[in-house]
């Protein structure tokens, strides 16, 4: 549905070119979530604003539904722009303007519907985002995250196939947080729109997204899904984000790892293996003790995941190890002495820089 190709871009400066992105190549495939995330001036509103033109780049190619958009101009431009709708952080509403007013204003614009048209059309949105009964209400009547609501109804507007959200939950608290995310989601399924999350947060791309970019810099340093990207980290800026959602989520650097006798083993579980007894059962049968030095257990999007740091010691450890790979666990090894299996971590479908 999206893609860039060796994109970059730069803003002139005081000293000369200021250089925000540097080789960005993604593709977004239609009807996914995809999220971006990185630190803040990674580049990801930059990488946003170029998807809808809103920013030229400075090189590489723009290309939207198979077609090169790079430079889109006039009626061209018009009809990519309501093709693409966009949310804000900050909500952008008009102040003068109602709730109604403002989610018939993209349609006002257009020039090709009627009066009833428009109004048919705005209360259908309305009714999607939950504010049928806020219409009349003027944007400083409402909370953030109705403000957010009637963004998104706004940006559906136009009936398009892609929508860019940038940092839409940023400035919401946990709970209307999750809330608009389900909206989000809720729009994916039953519409089929094409999601672009930016974010800095981790616990947003893990409640939403199907992939996710790893931006650094103004470079893409890691890519997959959210489940790979998410249980394993490998780039350095990936960490952080990671570390960030979950402080005490069960890191051990490989120092302390060493230093409990170099069986120490990151094991992470997913779908049905999340929910069985297996650890305890691998370590009876190959007389093998354990204990668990950190952990942390959750869901990535709806799929149950369990990840633990494990010191291993006993009769048959690579007996265990072996044993918890084949029910379906994935091991990797904490700074140890048993090489960890390259097959598994070869067949993980991503990219990192
Ligand atoms: N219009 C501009 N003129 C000059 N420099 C810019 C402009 N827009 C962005 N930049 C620079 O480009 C880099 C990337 O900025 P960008 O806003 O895309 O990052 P970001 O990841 O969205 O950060 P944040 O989360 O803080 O908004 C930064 O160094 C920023 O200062």
């Amino acid at each position: 549905m999206i893609r860039l190709e060796g994109i970059s871009k730069s803003f002139a400066g005081k000293d000369g070119p200021v250089p925000a992105l540097d080789g960005i190549d993604l593709s977004v495939a239609r009807g996914e979530i995809f999220g971006i995330i990185g630190s803040s001036g990674a580049g990801k509103s930059t990488l946003v604003r170029l998807i809808n033109l809103l920013e030229r780049p400075t090189g590489g190619e723009v290309f939207v539904a198979g077609e090169r958009v790079t430079d889109a101009k006039g009626e061209r431009l018009r009809e990519l722009r309501r093709s693409i709708g966009m949310v804000f952080q900050h909500f952008n509403l008009l102040s003068a303007r109602t709730v109604a007013g403002n989610v018939a204003y993209p349609l006002e614009l257009t020039g090709r519907y009627g009066k009833a048209e428009i109004a048919a059309r705005v209360a259908a949105l309305l009714a999607r985002v939950g504010l049928s009964e806020h219409a009349h209400k003027y944007p400083r009547q409402l909370s953030g995250g109705q403000k957010q609501r009637v963004g998104i109804a706004r940006a559906l507007a136009c009936e398009p196939q892609v929508l860019l959200c940038d940092e839409a939950t940023s400035a919401l608290d946990p709970q209307t947080t999750g809330a608009v995310l389900d909206l989000l989601r809720q729009i994916n399924r039953d519409l089929g729109v094409t999601i672009v999350l930016i974010t800095h947060e981790m616990d947003v791309i893990r409640r939403t997204c199907d992939r996710v970019a790893v931006l650094d810099r103004g470079r893409v340093v890691e890519e997959g899904p959210v489940t790979e990207v998410f249980l394993h980290p490998r780039h350095a800026a990936t960490l952080r984000l990671v570390r960030e959602a979950e402080p005490d989520g069960g890191w051990l650097d490989a120092a302390a790892a060493a230093d409990l006798g170099g069986r120490t083993v990151r094991l992470t579980f997913t779908g049905p293996a999340a929910h069985k007894p297996i650890l305890g059962r691998i370590a009876r049968e190959n007389a093998v003790d354990y204990g668990i030095l950190a952990g942390r257990v959750g869901h990535i999007r709806e799929a149950p995941y369990a990840q633990f740091i494990v010191s291993l010691a006993g009769r048959d450890v690579a007996g265990a190890i072996a044993g918890l790979r084949a029910s379906g666990v994935d091991v990797e090894l904490q700074g140890g002495d048993i090489p960890a299996s390259p097959a598994r971590i070869e067949e993980r479908p991503r990219h990192v820089v």
